[in-house]
């Protein structure tokens, strides 16, 4: 853990008491609804907005106590819901704007134009002016210029919040490959759990002002206490790695933490991996081995966990794995068949796999 964030204090009437501590690598995102504090977590990081507490990267402490470095001395990358970009200079001066006030006065390079253009695909957009972009690649560049301020941490307040629907599926991929390709941690806010689930590695749920729960993805997705498990589109953003194929069925075999999954399609040679993500209402649960069904993937698991979902449906946690030991997915059942099945924490069953949505490469 290296990036070590707390802030407490008043904005008007709105009270901030967040602490949590996240990776120094890959993407944080800071969850929840709108108006519980998510943006003001952001600019306390940028040194934006003072409040009382404490923030320290990699050792590095930016505040604390009296001390308060200013936003101009925080080695930071921040991207907002629409890039700002100079209209009147081409994409490529604008991209190099902040490479040449920071790189121009000694800051070691870790970023190179080169690298920036190649992960954001800017390469055919170099000469043109801004204003012959579309929204989803002024954001690209909007990135590529944070990138290229060389910053310790790049801070993205709902980068996709003003695409439409089109564009941020364009843009998307491109971010996808940040976190595997940049060692800048990166401090995500949105209120799109899709988008959430898609980029992030860790997440903060916040609430009101304070933090509900902060955690690796996956973990924060299998509890079924929390609010997200509790959203309609609730379900489990999982590793994995191609294993094999059915060339003669048109089938990819994914490997798991704890069990394989045949899903539709080409994914890539051997050993890529992915990220697959299995829905709760997409998964559901037998007691013995199916017989006669046409579901493709069931697969040997044990109950963890389980809470009633609501007057109709419960929400259970099973772990992959004759054992229990391999990754967690969620499963949304009804109370009757859960009832009629006899089913509890700690029974051994088989989790039928109906769908996997959203399989994408990881790098
Ligand atoms: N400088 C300020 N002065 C007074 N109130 C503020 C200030 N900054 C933020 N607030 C209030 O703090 C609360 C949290 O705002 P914030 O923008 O951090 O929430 P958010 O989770 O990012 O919301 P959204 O998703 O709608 O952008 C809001 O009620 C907002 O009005």
């Amino acid at each position: 853990m290296s990036l070590s964030v707390h802030f407490h204090g008043t904005l008007g009437r709105f009270e901030l008491d967040v602490a949590f501590e996240a990776p120094g690598r890959g993407i944080t995102a800071l969850f929840g609804p709108s108006g519980c504090g998510k943006t003001s977590v952001l600019r306390c990081a940028a040194g934006l907005q003072r409040l009382n507490g404490r923030f320290a990267l990699d050792g590095d402490v930016w505040q604390e106590g009296r001390t308060f470095r200013p936003t101009h001395k925080r080695p930071i990358g921040y991207v907002f819901q629409e890039a700002s970009l100079f209209p009147h200079l081409s994409v490529r001066t604008n991209l190099l704007f902040g490479h040449s006030r920071t790189v121009g006065r000694g800051v070691p390079e870790h970023i190179r134009l080169g690298d920036v253009v190649d992960l954001l695909g800017l390469g055919h957009l170099l000469d043109r002016s801004p204003e012959h972009l579309s929204g989803g690649e002024r954001q690209r560049v909007g990135v590529g210029r944070a990138l290229l301020s060389q910053p310790r941490l790049l801070l993205m307040d709902e980068p996709l919040a003003a695409l439409d629907r089109f564009s941020k599926e364009e843009i998307l991929p491109y971010l996808e490959r940040l976190h595997g390709v940049l060692s800048v941690p990166v401090l995500y806010v949105s209120h799109d759990i899709a988008e959430v689930e898609r980029l992030a590695d860790h997440l903060v749920l916040l609430r009101q002002g304070r933090v509900v729960a902060a955690g690796p993805m996956q973990e924060l997705q299998a509890d079924p206490t929390l609010p997200i498990a509790r959203m309609p589109e609730a379900g489990v953003t999982l590793p994995a790695v191609v294993a094999g194929r059915e060339d003669a069925y048109g089938l990819t075999l994914l490997r798991l933490d704890g069990g394989n999954l045949l899903v539709p399609g080409d994914l890539g040679p051997q050993g890529t991996a992915r990220r697959a993500r299995i829905a709760a209402s997409d998964v559901s649960l037998a007691r013995n081995p199916p017989e006669g069904s046409t579901i493709l993937n069931a697969l040997p698991a044990r109950i963890v966990a389980a809470e009633r979902h609501d007057d109709v449906q419960m929400m259970a946690v099973v772990a992959l794995g004759e054992e229990g030991r391999g990754a967690r997915l969620l499963a949304r059942v009804t109370r009757k068949s859960w009832d009629a099945l006899g089913l509890s924490p700690g029974q051994p069953v088989y989790a039928q796999v109906k769908g996997v949505a959203l399989v994408q490469e990881t790098m």
